[in-house]
């Protein structure tokens, strides 16, 4: 049998990926003479949850108009399921949702209203897979304002009108949803319920999230993968416990043991603590084994990036690898 070679064929460029829902290259964002993003590298998969973290004037939410297609870019290449954002038609817009600040404008609507309103417009974008808009008693019920459903959103207290901001981010079934700083006037109660609503949008709907936050606590129950967005790139990525490790790949243990105190950095506790409680038994007293947090792991990352400076926790777990 003659083998034909199809030299077109290999050339040919890869099906797209379907699962790549967000694929940025070497994003680039000047405001007049200031640099604001330097060449930022990202990506994001069906169903997964990236939270964008970084400090003030880092470009969070430049980054994310780029992605919504409200800003356009100085440089780089932007795909958003599957599309410039520059170039996204209304069918490519009923797929994102978006998470904005309050909807103050919109006092006089009542709750049910408003939402029935704007479902409307996701209405002729509805497939087979993915039915839209999102009912909305359902929906109400979803965000937990079907006490609210008839009420004037100017009479809604803070908290409430975040859920509605919540429930227009969602009305029409995204499967890419843009959050910022999403749990800002939430108390304790309904922050929960939010983090649960996230974790049922991704894992049963499987919807994309991006969303920023200074929240670090929030950004470790929610996401999947964490991006630092530092001095115009970002600076570090990965699960909340791969970028504590990064910073500090040894945990810290404490005791007492006759009265003297003891730390020891190790890179593996538990192997630790079994030898010093067998040689030492009974005599341990106040044992503590830390690892650095997400916090310590942030606070250090920002730091040197923005200094040059290795600080805090970091310098510590370096300075005791460098004298052992
Ligand atoms: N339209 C604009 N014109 C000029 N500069 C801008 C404009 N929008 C934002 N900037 C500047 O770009 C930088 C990044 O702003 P951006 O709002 O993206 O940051 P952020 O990370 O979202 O900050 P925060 O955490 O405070 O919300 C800031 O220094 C800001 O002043």
């Amino acid at each position: 049998m003659t083998v034909v070679e199809l030299p077109w064929a290999a050339a040919s460029p890869r099906p797209p990926d379907e699962d790549l829902v967000l694929d940025v290259r070497d994003l680039r964002m000047r405001y007049g003479a200031v640099d604001v993003l330097r060449g930022v590298d990202l990506t994001a998969r069906r169903g997964e949850v990236v939270a964008l973290l970084g400090p003030n004037g880092a470009g969070k939410t430049t980054t994310i108009e780029i992605l919504e297609g409200f800003r356009l870019p100085s440089a780089g290449t932007v795909r958003v399921l599957g599309t410039d954002p520059a170039r996204g038609d209304e069918r490519w817009r009923a797929r994102l949702g978006v998470v904005l600040q309050s909807w103050r404008d919109h006092g006089k609507w009542r709750v049910r209203e408003l939402l029935a309103h704007l479902g409307d417009f996701y209405a002729p974008y509805a497939t087979d897979r993915i039915p839209r808009p999102w009912p909305v008693d359902e929906l109400l019920e979803t965000v937990g304002l079907s006490a609210h459903a008839g009420s004037r959103v100017a009479r809604l207290s803070g908290g409430q009108r975040r859920r509605l901001d919540v429930a227009v981010g969602i009305v029409g079934r995204p499967e890419l949803l843009f959050l910022d700083e999403p749990t800002v006037g939430f108390d304790p109660a309904a922050r929960r319920e939010f983090h649960e609503l996230v974790h049922r949008l991704a894992d049963l709907d499987e919807t994309t999230i991006v969303l920023t936050t200074h929240d670090l606590a929030e950004a470790e129950k929610l996401a999947d993968r964490i991006l630092i967005l530092a001095g115009g790139r970002i600076i570090a990525e990965g699960s909340p416990d791969q970028l504590a490790r990064r910073v500090a790949g040894d945990a810290e243990v404490r005791w007492a043991r006759d009265g003297e105190r003891y730390v020891h950095a190790t890179a593996d506790a538990t192997a630790f603590l079994r030898d010093l409680l067998r040689e030492h038994g009974d005599r341990i007293r106040e044992l503590e084994v830390r690892r650095a947090s997400l916090e310590d792991a942030y606070l250090a990352l920002v730091h040197e990036e923005e200094t040059g400076i290795r600080t805090g926790r970091a310098e510590r777990v370096w300075q005791q690898e460098a004298n052992r």
